[in-house]
């Protein structure tokens, strides 16, 4: 399946991360950070804060290319989109780091998460605390943990993890399994994905099905295969709290009207 190799090239890259700086200076930098926030007035967890919000949130996703479609945007201003999405009222942005399957680029990250002040997730294939550290380090507010590559432990060590960082996580899930899994580790947010990783077939019905497993305290998020704004309209009848978006708003040349039509639709 996309999301074993997907994980496998993950390993391979943190390897390689690793030895250009090790877990343990890593760790330290992430630690003195949180250090440093917490004797500012403690952590403020601004992405949950953001899809907490009264009202639908929008995850505005940076997405240059994906193994379903490959590249979506050839040109790809990602620091211009991800201001734009900022000033047209997007809550929190989506940026992909993984690179070679994405195009991502942990520089996007960096250089995103300095320039605008919503909540930036970082979006990868997180199979390694290393990465959770490297998100703190890079100016993330959250990270993704994909329970489909994840064990029981996993996702409650991760969670630990980011949680003492003051990192939120985005706990993803594709069947009702998973969203139980997600709840038992003690997930603030649940994502559904929309997309079936066998066949990339998308389906929103996947989140109106699995809405009502997820307790109304915990933040429900909708992810891909939003493609149209009645899509939106539909998932906010159906007590979603946050949408998360990539493709629409790539292939958009008009991002800002269309974040504002998704926020104002009733
Ligand atoms: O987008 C893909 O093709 C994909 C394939 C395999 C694993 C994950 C994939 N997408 C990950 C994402 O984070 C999506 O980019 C995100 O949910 C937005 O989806 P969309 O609105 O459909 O672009």
């Amino acid at each position: 399946m996309i999301l074993d190799e997907l994980a496998e090239l993950t390993r391979k890259r943190i390897e390689k991360n690793k030895r250009e700086k090790s877990p343990e200076v890593l760790r330290n930098e992430a630690l003195a950070m949180a250090e440093k926030e917490k004797a500012n007035g403690g952590f403020t967890f601004p992405f949950e804060n953001a899809l907490n919000k009264k009202g639908l949130s929008i995850i505005s996703e940076v997405k240059k290319a994906s193994p379903s479609k490959g590249i979506i945007a050839e040109e790809f201003p990602y620091l211009e989109i991800a201001k734009e999405y900022e000033a047209s009222g997007a809550d929190a942005i989506s940026c992909l780091t993984e690179p070679d399957r994405f195009k991502g680029s942990d520089e996007y990250l960096i250089t995103i998460a300095k320039e605008v002040k919503i909540p930036v997730l970082r979006k990868d294939f997180t199979v390694d605390p290393y990465m959770i550290y490297q998100a703190k380090v890079m100016g993330a507010s959250a990270v993704l943990l994909i329970a489909a590559i994840l064990s029981d432990d996993e996702l409650k060590e991760y969670f630990s993890i980011a949680d003492s960082l003051g990192l939120s996580c985005l706990f993803e899930a594709h069947d009702a399994e998973e969203v139980k899994r997600c709840l038992a580790a003690g997930a603030r947010i649940v994502g559904v994905n929309n997309r079936n990783l066998k066949d990339f077939t998308v389906d929103i019905e996947n989140s109106i099905r699995l809405r009502g497993l997820v307790p109304d305290d915990i933040i429900f998020v909708s992810e891909s295969g939003i493609m149209v704004p009645d899509d939106v309209k539909r998932l906010r009848e159906n007590k979603t709290d946050a949408v998360l978006i990539g493709e629409m708003l790539m292939r958009s040349s008009d991002k800002s009207g269309l974040i504002h039509e998704l926020k104002h639709e009733k």
